[in-house]
């Protein structure tokens, strides 16, 4: 299966009888089976470009090709569960009944740290809690194009670590696309296979990352001056 190609993307919005350009000729190529980091500062338009390509919104101009069929599922900054549905519930939320594997709903449940909650409501659960069980919710799904929007933005530094480690993992096996967004650079370089650096609406330039991410120390000498060139090139902070 190929991935996704962008091409000379363009959106602007209307505020306030302004139009705001926000994405200025974007192309990207975003290969099945990698894992595609959008990096950029606040407000650059990573949201909108994640949106656009998992087509939540059209674009004003451009083309967006998505080659093959993807099985598709989102994860964003908030966790949107159903508030009246239990933990378990919201993770199969999007399941037929028949592809409800119960031992598998337990163990995804289990990765992301909230067995004993399966029961549990999300006004009973922690800002992270709920946002764990949105990603238990999307993996659950099956999915082989995941798009995250700063999913771990919420938790802890372990939790989110840990979390970082399950996605590399369950990337692995199922051989998984995945395009997330974030702001962090140290997030970027532990889960990038690319690194795609997005300034004032355009693609500034993007970073392969040949080192397999298991191998990966952000202390390195090699990560730290890809690093240096990454901040330097954006004038960051981080
Ligand atoms: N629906 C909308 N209506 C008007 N303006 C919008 C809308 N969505 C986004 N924008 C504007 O587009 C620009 C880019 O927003 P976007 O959310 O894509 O940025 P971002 O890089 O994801 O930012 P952050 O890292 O802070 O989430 C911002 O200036 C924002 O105000």
């Amino acid at each position: 299966m190929a991935g996704i190609k962008l091409k000379n993307i363009q959106k602007s919005y209307l505020v306030e009888d302004r139009n705001v350009p926000v994405l200025n000729g974007i192309d990207l190529d975003i290969p099945h089976g990698q894992f595609t980091v959008i990096l950029g500062q606040s407000g650059c338009g990573k949201t909108t470009l994640l949106r656009l390509t998992g087509g939540l919104e059209p674009a004003d101009s451009g083309e967006i090709l998505w080659e093959g069929n993807h099985k598709t599922a989102f994860v964003f900054q908030e966790p949107r569960l159903m508030p009246w549905l239990t933990v378990w519930d919201n993770v199969v939320f999007g399941l037929k009944k028949s592809e409800q594997n119960k031992e598998k709903i337990q163990s995804l449940i289990g990765t992301v740290g909230l067995s004993g909650f399966e029961k549990a409501y999300p006004s009973q659960l922690s800002g992270g809690m709920k946002q764990r069980a949105a990603i238990a919710r999307a993996l659950a799904y099956e999915p082989d194009f995941i798009m995250m929007d700063e999913p771990f933005a919420a938790l802890d530094y372990f939790t989110r670590e840990q979390m970082q480690k399950e996605l590399l993992r369950v990337q692995k096996v199922k051989h998984s696309s995945i395009l997330f967004v974030t702001h962090s650079i140290d997030e970027a370089l532990i889960l990038g296979d690319r690194i795609v650096v997005i300034e004032r609406g355009m693609v500034k330039k993007i970073y392969p990352v040949e080192t397999p991410a298991e191998e990966r120390n952000l202390l390195d000498d090699g990560f730290i001056s890809l690093k240096r060139d990454i901040i330097n090139n954006l004038n960051f902070i981080n």
